[in-house]
């Protein structure tokens, strides 16, 4: 694909899709609406459209009703356990929704002063705090405590006026809404990059070219002055509340408060061999990927793989390398040299992570020793295989075939993941379909319109969607007391919606009339009253 029109001077690719214009930017703070009890103080736990109020999150705790103990449910909370996503699943999904349409603090409030249009994108957003300046709250996860210990500053280097560890050039990453399609991306910007070769900015188009799950796609790369200075800008998928191995793994987490003792403990850092063999066999795949399409990884570096979910990793900043150190007479044997570079450190990886510490990779030998001690023998020679010298031998591919069994245990976790999910959707579609039914019967019930209506009187057909409504929402038990069952109103309203042709008994209030009518029935009756009031219109 060509340069963008009405790109910067040296662009390549675009992002492709429709017409819209992106989210408007909103500030607002996620929490200011939960009462002490994390309760929402609005009714609904939505705010009106059109309120001249800033827009509010969801409330989570109102959104995903904390459930009892699986064993000590009452039968009629079995249901929900049974038709709805999972608490956890459903919160950790709205967080990240959340963190999508975030918006950048102001600067009067302690923001930086970014370009409001930057080539297709707009509504900037750092992903990490300059020193001194505020990030939205919904970037951040409140359940992870702002890192205190000594050397968590670090973990703020590539914020605004710090150099990248790895790149050398100042580096600041901004989450930003595209024009095109709306969507969010990551905008990795180089501060003070001359382009020196047009060829090289071209080599981006390779990248763009490869998906992979495990690797954070390239979308496009521009120069660009909209910052007062000569950057350049590589763009990248977003993955909401994303971190890195580097600060789930080196930066020291914070003591956690232990519930039953109510003291403080220390949360241990070490890394689960399970674990360290699936970094180690996502990344492998990676490699073999990019391996196999011609180029190098060059980036493989704890704080360039992103964790984007429980154990799943992506490959972060590619092609940079590619544009910021370009050679022109770079050749096959320029080629084989990165590409064993990538399984050095690779190996240097897996030594730093399983010691949790950067500075492992000075003291191999001593880290090897701490690695023995924890670890088995085998992952102590994958390590030292990685760390050997070059050989023609040495490929991503044979590494595929090292790890052996340890890819059948990931291909077997990826499966029951994703049956995991394919049941949690399985469950938000039976939802969907009865949402839809419930506002058809918001619509049509209790309209004054109808009051004088004969079709709706006790003498007439839509009578029974009356006496379903209270069949169905407002059954009492043999002593007057309301039945608040969600299964007695699941079970009806599928039943409904599937038009069955079993009969029910529907009574009246007051007992004086009685109907016995089939679910299809009462069906026909529904979408009768809705085609006439959607006629109406
Ligand atoms: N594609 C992405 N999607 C979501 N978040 C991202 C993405 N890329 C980076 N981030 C977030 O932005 C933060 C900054 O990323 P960056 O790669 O600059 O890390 P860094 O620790 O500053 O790197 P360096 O080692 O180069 O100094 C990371 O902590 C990560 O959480």
């Amino acid at each position: 694909m060509g340069p963008v029109p009405g790109g910067n001077s040296n662009s390549v690719a675009a992002v492709g899709g429709g017409a819209n214009s992106g989210e408007a930017p909103r500030a607002f703070n996620p929490y200011s609406h939960l009462d002490a009890y994390g309760q929402s103080t609005s009714d609904s736990g939505f705010e009106a459209r059109g309120s001249s109020r800033a827009p509010q999150p969801l409330s989570y705790a109102m959104h995903t009703a904390p459930l009892p103990h699986v064993s000590n449910l009452h039968p009629h909370h079995l249901s929900s356990h049974a038709f709805f996503l999972s608490p956890t699943q459903r919160e950790e999904l709205a967080r990240r929704n959340d963190a999508v349409h975030a918006a950048a603090v102001p600067p009067e409030q302690g923001g930086p002063h970014l370009p409001e249009e930057l080539h297709v994108y707009h509504s900037l957003v750092p992903l990490e705090a300059a020193h001194g300046s505020a990030l939205p709250p919904a970037l951040t996860d409140p359940r992870v405590a702002p890192p205190t210990a000594p050397g968590a500053s670090l973990h703020l280097s590539g914020a605004a006026g710090e150099p990248s560890r790895v790149f050398g050039y100042r580096s600041t990453a901004y989450k930003a809404l595209c024009t095109l399609d709306g969507k969010a991306y990551v905008l990795r910007r180089l501060e003070g990059f001359r382009l020196q070769h047009e060829a090289a900015i071209g080599l981006v188009e390779r990248w763009r070219r490869i998906r992979h799950p495990s690797i954070v796609s390239v979308r496009e790369a521009f120069t660009t002055r909209a910052f007062g200075d000569q950057s350049i800008v590589f763009v990248y998928d977003y993955h909401p509340l994303s971190t890195t191995l580097y600060g789930e793994h080196m930066v020291p987490k914070p003591p956690q408060l232990d519930r039953r003792t109510g003291r403080l403990q220390a949360v241990s850092m070490s890394i689960s061999e399970r674990t360290l063999w699936s970094y180690a066999t996502q990344l492998t795949n990676v490699l073999r990927c990019i391996h196999g399409h011609g180029l190098a990884a060059r980036c493989i570096e704890p704080s360039k793989v992103l964790r984007t979910g429980k154990n799943r990793v992506r490959l972060n900043g590619c092609s940079v390398f590619d544009v910021i150190a370009y050679d022109p007479r770079a050749s096959a044997s320029t080629l084989a040299a990165q590409q064993g570079e990538d399984l050095l450190n690779l190996g240097k990886l897996l030594v730093s992570l399983a010691c949790n510490s950067m500075a492992a990779v000075q003291n191999l030998p001593k880290s090897l020793e701490q690695v023995t001690r924890s670890y088995s023998a085998e992952l102590k020679n994958l390590i030292l295989w990685l760390l050997g010298k070059p050989a023609p031998s040495k490929t991503a591919d044979e590494l595929g075939r090292l790890l052996g069994s340890h890819v059948a245990d990931e291909v077997d976790s990826a499966l029951n993941y994703a049956d995991l999910l394919e049941s949690g959707l399985s469950k938000e579609l039976e939802n969907a379909r009865l949402v839809r039914l419930l506002c058809k019967f918001g619509f049509i019930n209790e309209r004054p319109e109808f009051d004088h209506d004969p079709r709706w009187s006790e003498t007439g057909d839509r009578y029974i969607i009356k006496l379903f409504r209270d069949h169905v929402f407002h059954a009492v038990d043999d002593a007057g007391r309301p039945v608040v069952d969600l299964s007695h109103i699941l079970t009806n309203l599928n039943k409904l919606d599937a038009g069955s042709e079993e009969k029910m008994m529907l009574t009246s209030r007051d007992e004086q009339s009685c109907l016995v009518v089939s679910y299809r029935e009462i069906k026909n009756c529904v979408e009768a009253a809705f085609q006439d009031l959607s006629r109406a219109r």
